[in-house]
């Protein structure tokens, strides 16, 4: 096995990199160097976050390019969409490995990013070296590669669930309906209208319908399996909770197929990747039931009458949505294990 990896977090007091800190401790190829704020730098991280008071490297570094590199190998980015975009070319450029956990590398067309982040587009050249970490998918782009960018939470939960089906030819990939609702982190720890407690609070709602910007990546993902152009229909809602997606998806069957042709065609595409947990006919997955862990679980609903099928998946959106991915695809990247350091049952209840 190679010597440990020395890695930094940039965006160390978001959500996202609290989860990659939390994980990464206990890490047995990864030792943390450098955890990177933008706004709080000087300041030890358990000043505002008490429960990291354990962690060895306290010290918040400020987002110098020239010192990370110094001191670490790989860099996991979670940064906002728009800031990756600047600081992951000059990550690149210094000879460091990143993952980005932002939507700024995983469309391959600039015009497009633009049109649905509403931002400038990152450089040809490094939107072309991106890969797309979705590893159980294409784990096998990621080894020795010095970039990979994480998926976006609600694309992981829905392209594990669709996958399968549509590259068997089971579905028609002109009628695919994605019904999608994530707990509050998903929106990050900034404060807003949408997410304020009094907002979401025994409350449940629709946003962004047909404009989510994760619309072009399960597209364009979609479109790559099927070997031609896929479109889809994409609801988010957010649901008053702290973690989880629930992605249910809709599509009608090209023939007669029972639940479980489904969970044998899923168990044997998704043989020997340790985090897809393909669930025994008429068994639906919960959110709980991932929560805390890499998990993505699925599970279906054939439905004779109209001969559609529902598939339920669900993932925790800040482990496998986000940290946990990032660091299975860092040890895809490394050659490891993909399961090193992820090894964690869910937290029940
Ligand atoms: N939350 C989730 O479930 C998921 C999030 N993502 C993506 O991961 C990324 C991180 O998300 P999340 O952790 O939730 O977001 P948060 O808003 O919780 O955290 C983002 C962090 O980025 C840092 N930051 C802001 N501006 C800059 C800057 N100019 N330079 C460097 N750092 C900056 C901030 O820290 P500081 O002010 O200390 O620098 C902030 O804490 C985002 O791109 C998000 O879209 C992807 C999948 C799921
Ligand atoms: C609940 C909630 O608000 N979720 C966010 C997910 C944001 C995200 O992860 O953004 P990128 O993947 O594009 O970076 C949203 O729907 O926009």
């Amino acid at each position: 096995m190679n010597s440990k990896i020395k890695v930094a977090i940039i965006g160390s007091t978001g959500y996202g990199g609290v989860e990659l800190i939390r994980f990464l401790q206990h890490h047995p190829q990864a030792e943390i160097v450098s955890v990177i704020s933008s706004s709080s730098s000087g300041t030890p991280i358990s000043e505002g976050f008490p429960h990291l008071t354990d962690i060895m490297v306290q010290d918040l570094d400020g987002v110098v390019v020239e010192e990370i590199a110094a001191k670490a190998d790989l860099v996991f980015t979670a940064t906002p969409s728009g800031v990756s975009t600047k600081l992951v070319p000059q990550l690149l450029d210094a000879g460091l490995k990143v993952v980005d956990l932002s939507g700024d590398f995983r469309l391959k067309d600039g015009a497009s990013y633009e049109q649905w982040y509403k931002k400038p587009a990152a450089p040809a050249s490094y939107l072309e070296q991106a890969v797309y970490g979705l590893a159980e998918v294409y784990g096998d782009r990621a080894a020795g590669v010095p970039f990979i960018s994480n998926p976006g939470c609600y694309p992981t939960a829905t392209l594990l669930g669709l996958i399968p089906a549509l590259k068997a030819g089971l579905i028609d990939h002109r009628s695919i309906i994605i019904d999608a609702k994530s707990g509050v982190s998903g929106a990050g720890r900034g404060t807003s209208l949408m997410t304020h407690f009094a907002e979401i609070n025994e409350n449940f709602k629709a946003y962004k319908v047909n404009k989510h910007q994760h619309i072009p990546e399960i597209e364009q993902v979609l479109g790559d399996v099927a070997g031609e152009q896929v479109t889809v229909t994409f609801t988010t809602q957010l649901v008053p909770m702290t973690r989880g997606i629930m992605s249910t998806m809709y599509a009608t069957m090209n023939g007669s197929y029972t639940d479980q042709d489904l969970v044998d065609l899923y168990r044997e595409y998704y043989k020997g990747r340790p985090f897809v947990r393909v669930r025994n006919a008429g068994v639906w997955p919960a959110t709980k039931e991932v929560t805390g862990s890499n998990y993505c679980d699925i599970g279906f609903a054939v439905d004779t009458r109209t001969n559609r099928v529902t598939i339920i998946s669900v993932i925790d959106n800040v482990v496998k949505g986000a940290a946990g991915q990032a660091i299975q695809n860092m040890n895809l990247m490394m050659g490891w294990e993909e399961n090193l350091g992820l090894g964690l049952t869910p937290i029940y209840p």
